[in-house]
């Protein structure tokens, strides 16, 4: 058996703008690129499979080969070490250092690997950053920190949010590479929110409640 997350019975909404009613889905390994219009809940969809947001309703379960399954409500904690999220703004704690964030990574995450850290960081350019902070950074370094960090945990659940957008031609040919290479693995899971084409597995379409 291979990783799977599974959804059930999602509800969620913000004021006035109801998003997921009642929405289940069974994510395979692999690459899982969700495609949708602006404004359907693709990011925010992210957010609460990382447990940054909290479901009104139903459940986030995780099984993986040869472990007991694994529910986002019971263990926030633990959920997290397992569901690797990278969003379009970088990591958060932005008077770090870029360097600063790879050791808290690597202290946060058991599965963080320093050798995958390094390849991310010489790939996206990220050596004269190091230094700096986070704060300090170009928008488009930013996301390249916060992605170079998620690239370098080998949890099960990586959930990419517009991992291609604002980054130069070399970075995003590396992203593209990486999903190939993730791709041709399929030991874990990929959740990739982009506008960009993504080597992916398979698509999944996200449609808001009531649109
Ligand atoms: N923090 C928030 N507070 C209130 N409404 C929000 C918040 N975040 C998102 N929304 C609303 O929820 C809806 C879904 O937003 P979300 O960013 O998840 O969509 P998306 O599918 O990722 O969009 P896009 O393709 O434009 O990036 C939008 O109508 C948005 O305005």
């Amino acid at each position: 058996m291979s990783a799977q997350l599974l959804i059930n019975d999602l509800v969620f909404g913000w004021p006035g703008r109801p998003l997921f009613a009642g929405w289940s889905s069974h994510v395979e390994a692999g690459v899982t690129w969700l495609q949708g219009p602006n404004g359907c809940g693709k990011s925010t969809l992210l957010k609460l499979l990382a447990g940054a947001l909290p479901m009104a309703h139903g459940s986030a379960r995780l099984r993986l080969p040869g472990q007991p399954e694994m529910q986002a409500a019971d263990d926030p904690l633990a959920w997290r070490q397992q569901v690797v999220w990278s969003g379009p703004d970088g990591p958060p704690f932005t008077h770090l250092t870029a360097a600063e964030q790879g050791g808290l990574l690597q202290q946060l995450y058991p599965a963080f690997d320093a050798k995958a850290w390094h390849a991310a960081v010489d790939a996206l350019g990220l050596w004269p950053a190091l230094g700096q902070t986070v704060a300090e950074l170009s928008s488009g370094t930013r996301r390249k920190v916060g992605l170079a960090g998620a690239l370098a945990i080998a949890a099960p659940v990586l959930l990419l949010d517009e991992p291609l957008a604002a980054l130069d031609a070399a970075s995003m040919a590396y992203v593209r590479q990486v999903l190939e290479t993730e791709l041709a693995a399929a030991r874990r899971i990929v959740l990739v929110v982009s506008h960009e084409p993504v080597p992916a597995s398979r698509v999944q379409i996200i449609r808001a409640a009531g649109d």
